[in-house]
Protein backbone atom coordinates (compact mmCIF):
# COMPACT_ATOMS: atom_id res chain seq x y z
CA UNK A 1 0.00 0.00 0.00
CA UNK A 2 1.37 3.61 -1.09
CA UNK A 3 2.67 5.58 1.97
CA UNK A 4 0.54 9.24 2.43
CA UNK A 5 3.69 10.25 4.60
CA UNK A 6 7.41 9.84 5.21
CA UNK A 7 9.83 11.01 7.16
CA UNK A 8 12.75 10.88 5.67
CA UNK A 9 16.07 10.55 7.52
CA UNK A 10 15.15 13.01 10.39
CA UNK A 11 17.21 14.53 12.98
CA UNK A 12 16.18 16.84 15.84
CA UNK A 13 18.96 18.16 17.92
CA UNK A 14 18.29 20.85 20.96
CA UNK A 15 21.39 22.35 21.90
CA UNK A 16 23.66 18.99 22.51
CA UNK A 17 20.55 16.88 23.06
CA UNK A 18 19.70 14.63 20.12
CA UNK A 19 15.93 14.63 19.82
CA UNK A 20 15.47 12.14 16.97
CA UNK A 21 18.44 10.55 14.93
CA UNK A 22 18.43 9.84 11.52
CA UNK A 23 14.46 8.46 11.55
CA UNK A 24 12.70 6.98 8.78
CA UNK A 25 8.81 6.55 9.43
CA UNK A 26 6.49 5.45 6.32
CA UNK A 27 2.82 6.34 7.13
CA UNK A 28 0.49 4.10 4.90
CA UNK A 29 -2.82 5.41 3.32
CA UNK A 30 -5.81 5.12 4.76
CA UNK A 31 -4.01 2.90 8.26
CA UNK A 32 -3.48 3.72 11.70
CA UNK A 33 -0.32 4.54 13.03
CA UNK A 34 1.43 4.31 16.65
CA UNK A 35 4.43 6.18 17.67
CA UNK A 36 5.51 4.30 20.64
CA UNK A 37 8.55 4.54 23.11
CA UNK A 38 9.35 5.39 26.68
CA UNK A 39 9.74 8.53 28.54
CA UNK A 40 12.19 11.18 26.50
CA UNK A 41 12.40 8.79 23.54
CA UNK A 42 11.71 11.51 21.00
CA UNK A 43 7.73 10.57 20.19
CA UNK A 44 6.31 14.38 20.81
CA UNK A 45 9.55 16.14 18.85
CA UNK A 46 8.77 13.01 15.92
CA UNK A 47 4.80 13.86 16.15
CA UNK A 48 5.54 17.86 15.94
CA UNK A 49 8.13 17.12 13.14
CA UNK A 50 4.99 15.73 10.88
CA UNK A 51 2.85 18.67 12.68
CA UNK A 52 5.42 21.56 11.35
CA UNK A 53 5.99 22.78 14.89
CA UNK A 54 9.42 22.45 15.05
CA UNK A 55 11.71 21.87 11.75
CA UNK A 56 14.15 19.30 11.09
CA UNK A 57 18.00 19.99 12.43
CA UNK A 58 18.19 17.72 8.93
CA UNK A 59 15.97 15.30 6.80
CA UNK A 60 13.05 15.78 5.22
CA UNK A 61 8.90 15.43 5.56
CA UNK A 62 7.58 14.21 2.48
CA UNK A 63 3.38 14.35 1.93
CA UNK A 64 1.91 12.83 -0.96
CA UNK A 65 4.92 13.87 -3.13
CA UNK A 66 5.22 17.12 -2.04
CA UNK A 67 8.24 18.45 0.62
CA UNK A 68 6.57 19.84 3.26
CA UNK A 69 9.57 19.84 5.56
CA UNK A 70 10.09 23.78 5.79
CA UNK A 71 5.86 24.41 5.80
CA UNK A 72 4.34 26.05 8.56
CA UNK A 73 1.27 24.03 11.03
CA UNK A 74 -1.13 26.29 9.29
CA UNK A 75 0.10 25.33 5.81
CA UNK A 76 0.49 22.22 6.71
CA UNK A 77 -3.42 22.19 7.37
CA UNK A 78 -4.48 23.11 3.72
CA UNK A 79 -2.50 20.22 2.83
CA UNK A 80 -4.43 18.43 4.88
CA UNK A 81 -2.42 17.72 7.91
CA UNK A 82 -4.53 18.35 10.86
CA UNK A 83 -3.48 18.04 14.71
CA UNK A 84 -5.03 17.76 17.89
CA UNK A 85 -3.75 18.42 21.07
CA UNK A 86 -2.97 16.61 24.21
CA UNK A 87 -4.66 19.52 26.25
CA UNK A 88 -7.91 20.75 24.13
CA UNK A 89 -7.69 24.54 23.23
CA UNK A 90 -11.65 25.21 22.27
CA UNK A 91 -13.07 28.62 22.14
CA UNK A 92 -14.21 28.36 25.75
CA UNK A 93 -17.16 31.17 24.61
CA UNK A 94 -18.32 29.87 21.54
CA UNK A 95 -20.58 27.03 21.38
CA UNK A 96 -20.16 23.72 20.21
CA UNK A 97 -20.97 24.42 16.90
CA UNK A 98 -19.47 28.10 16.21
CA UNK A 99 -16.40 25.87 17.38
CA UNK A 100 -16.78 23.42 14.82
CA UNK A 101 -17.22 26.71 12.22
CA UNK A 102 -14.01 28.14 12.62
CA UNK A 103 -12.36 26.24 10.26
CA UNK A 104 -14.41 26.03 7.46
CA UNK A 105 -15.30 30.25 7.54
CA UNK A 106 -11.40 30.45 7.32
CA UNK A 107 -11.79 28.32 4.26
CA UNK A 108 -13.80 30.60 3.35
CA UNK A 109 -16.58 29.14 3.07
CA UNK A 110 -20.22 30.80 2.94
CA UNK A 111 -21.74 30.87 6.73
CA UNK A 112 -24.95 28.76 5.89
CA UNK A 113 -23.09 25.79 4.38
CA UNK A 114 -20.25 26.26 7.43
CA UNK A 115 -23.51 25.67 9.57
CA UNK A 116 -24.38 22.74 7.90
CA UNK A 117 -21.02 20.81 7.29
CA UNK A 118 -20.27 21.58 11.04
CA UNK A 119 -23.52 20.42 12.10
CA UNK A 120 -22.81 16.77 10.50
CA UNK A 121 -19.47 16.98 12.06
CA UNK A 122 -20.89 17.80 15.61
CA UNK A 123 -23.24 14.69 14.88
CA UNK A 124 -20.62 12.48 13.61
CA UNK A 125 -18.58 12.90 17.29
CA UNK A 126 -22.36 12.85 18.59
CA UNK A 127 -22.82 16.10 20.30
CA UNK A 128 -25.72 17.13 18.44
CA UNK A 129 -27.22 17.35 21.82
CA UNK A 130 -24.55 20.13 23.39
CA UNK A 131 -24.49 22.13 19.83
CA UNK A 132 -25.64 25.14 21.14
CA UNK A 133 -23.67 24.92 24.58
CA UNK A 134 -20.59 26.72 25.43
CA UNK A 135 -17.75 24.88 24.91
CA UNK A 136 -16.51 25.90 28.45
CA UNK A 137 -19.73 23.35 29.79
CA UNK A 138 -18.35 20.12 28.02
CA UNK A 139 -16.56 17.31 30.04
CA UNK A 140 -13.10 16.42 29.41
CA UNK A 141 -14.13 13.44 26.95
CA UNK A 142 -16.89 15.91 25.39
CA UNK A 143 -13.93 18.06 24.58
CA UNK A 144 -12.34 15.23 23.17
CA UNK A 145 -15.09 14.79 20.76
CA UNK A 146 -15.33 18.40 19.76
CA UNK A 147 -11.99 18.61 19.29
CA UNK A 148 -11.92 15.42 16.99
CA UNK A 149 -15.19 17.40 14.90
CA UNK A 150 -12.81 20.40 14.53
CA UNK A 151 -9.79 18.59 13.23
CA UNK A 152 -12.70 16.93 10.60
CA UNK A 153 -13.86 21.00 10.07
CA UNK A 154 -10.27 21.00 7.98
CA UNK A 155 -11.14 18.54 6.01
CA UNK A 156 -7.91 16.55 6.74
CA UNK A 157 -6.13 13.23 4.48
CA UNK A 158 -4.00 12.63 7.51
CA UNK A 159 -4.64 13.42 11.28
CA UNK A 160 -2.15 13.89 14.22
CA UNK A 161 -3.61 12.15 17.23
CA UNK A 162 -1.59 13.04 20.57
CA UNK A 163 -2.98 11.27 23.49
CA UNK A 164 -6.85 11.57 22.68
CA UNK A 165 -7.99 9.09 25.41
CA UNK A 166 -5.39 11.55 28.23
CA UNK A 167 -7.52 12.03 31.13
CA UNK A 168 -10.91 10.91 29.65
CA UNK A 169 -12.91 8.81 32.32
CA UNK A 170 -12.91 4.84 31.66
CA UNK A 171 -16.11 4.36 30.74
CA UNK A 172 -16.05 7.32 27.92
CA UNK A 173 -12.89 6.13 26.25
CA UNK A 174 -14.54 2.93 23.71
CA UNK A 175 -16.66 5.58 22.03
CA UNK A 176 -13.99 7.95 21.48
CA UNK A 177 -12.23 4.75 19.68
CA UNK A 178 -15.08 4.23 18.08
CA UNK A 179 -15.04 7.10 16.90
CA UNK A 180 -11.28 7.25 15.30
CA UNK A 181 -12.26 4.20 13.82
CA UNK A 182 -14.99 5.46 11.85
CA UNK A 183 -12.81 8.26 10.96
CA UNK A 184 -10.71 6.01 9.43
CA UNK A 185 -12.95 3.68 7.80
CA UNK A 186 -16.13 6.11 6.85
CA UNK A 187 -13.88 9.02 5.97
CA UNK A 188 -10.80 7.53 4.71
CA UNK A 189 -8.72 9.81 7.11
CA UNK A 190 -4.90 8.23 7.61
CA UNK A 191 -4.37 8.56 11.49
CA UNK A 192 -0.79 9.02 13.22
CA UNK A 193 -1.00 8.55 17.17
CA UNK A 194 0.95 8.96 20.45
CA UNK A 195 -0.69 6.97 23.15
CA UNK A 196 0.45 5.79 26.61
CA UNK A 197 -2.10 3.08 27.01
CA UNK A 198 -1.28 -0.26 25.40
CA UNK A 199 -4.75 -1.41 25.37
CA UNK A 200 -5.79 1.56 23.24
CA UNK A 201 -3.22 1.21 21.01
CA UNK A 202 -3.67 -2.63 20.10
CA UNK A 203 -7.70 -1.47 19.58
CA UNK A 204 -6.74 0.96 17.27
CA UNK A 205 -3.33 0.74 15.69
CA UNK A 206 -2.36 -1.28 12.44
CA UNK A 207 1.36 -0.21 12.38
CA UNK A 208 3.96 1.07 14.77
CA UNK A 209 6.92 2.28 15.26
CA UNK A 210 8.98 2.03 18.63
CA UNK A 211 11.70 4.68 19.96
CA UNK A 212 14.30 4.86 22.17
CA UNK A 213 16.89 8.03 22.56
CA UNK A 214 15.66 9.12 19.53
CA UNK A 215 16.56 6.30 17.74
CA UNK A 216 13.95 3.59 15.81
CA UNK A 217 14.35 0.14 17.31
CA UNK A 218 11.51 -1.55 15.41
CA UNK A 219 9.04 -0.20 12.94
CA UNK A 220 6.32 -2.64 11.59
CA UNK A 221 2.68 -4.20 12.09
CA UNK A 222 1.30 -2.90 15.62
CA UNK A 223 0.85 -6.47 16.25
CA UNK A 224 4.61 -7.25 15.90
CA UNK A 225 5.76 -4.31 17.34
CA UNK A 226 4.15 -4.95 20.74
CA UNK A 227 5.89 -8.19 20.68
CA UNK A 228 9.19 -6.42 20.61
CA UNK A 229 11.02 -7.12 24.09
CA UNK A 230 11.71 -3.34 24.74
CA UNK A 231 7.85 -2.60 23.91
CA UNK A 232 7.18 -5.11 26.28
CA UNK A 233 9.20 -4.22 29.48
CA UNK A 234 7.35 -0.76 29.00
CA UNK A 235 4.15 -1.23 28.23
CA UNK A 236 3.41 -4.20 30.00
CA UNK A 237 5.39 -4.55 32.67
CA UNK A 238 7.65 -7.42 31.60
CA UNK A 239 10.74 -7.84 33.17
CA UNK A 240 12.92 -5.18 34.77
CA UNK A 241 11.80 -1.48 33.60
N1 LIG B 1 12.18 22.16 23.27
C1 LIG B 1 13.12 21.34 23.76
N2 LIG B 1 14.31 21.83 24.19
C2 LIG B 1 15.27 20.99 24.67
N3 LIG B 1 15.14 19.66 24.76
C3 LIG B 1 13.98 19.12 24.36
C4 LIG B 1 12.90 19.93 23.84
N4 LIG B 1 11.87 19.11 23.51
C5 LIG B 1 12.27 17.84 23.81
N5 LIG B 1 13.54 17.86 24.32
C6 LIG B 1 14.32 16.69 24.71
O1 LIG B 1 14.30 15.80 23.61
C7 LIG B 1 14.16 14.45 24.06
C8 LIG B 1 12.91 13.83 23.46
O2 LIG B 1 11.76 14.47 24.03
P1 LIG B 1 10.26 14.14 23.61
O3 LIG B 1 9.38 15.09 24.38
O4 LIG B 1 10.15 14.12 22.14
O5 LIG B 1 10.08 12.66 24.17
P2 LIG B 1 8.74 11.81 24.39
O6 LIG B 1 9.04 10.44 23.91
O7 LIG B 1 7.59 12.52 23.82
O8 LIG B 1 8.64 11.80 25.99
P3 LIG B 1 7.33 11.77 26.95
O9 LIG B 1 6.72 10.41 26.82
O10 LIG B 1 7.94 11.99 28.29
O11 LIG B 1 6.43 12.89 26.51
C9 LIG B 1 14.16 14.52 25.58
O12 LIG B 1 15.48 14.31 26.03
C10 LIG B 1 13.70 15.92 25.87
O13 LIG B 1 14.20 16.36 27.12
Amino acid sequence: MAALLNVENVTVKFGGIVALQEVDLSVRTGQTTAILGPNGAGKTTLFNVIAGSIRPTSGNVIFEGDDVTGKSPSSRCHFGIARTFQITQPFGGLTVLENVMVPLVAKSTPMHAAREEAASYVDFVGLSAKMDDPARMLSTGQRKRLELARALATRPRLLLLDEVTGGVDRPSIPQILDLIRRMRKERGITIVVVEHNMEVLLGLADDAIFLNRGEVIVAGSMAEVAEHEGVRRIYLGDGDA
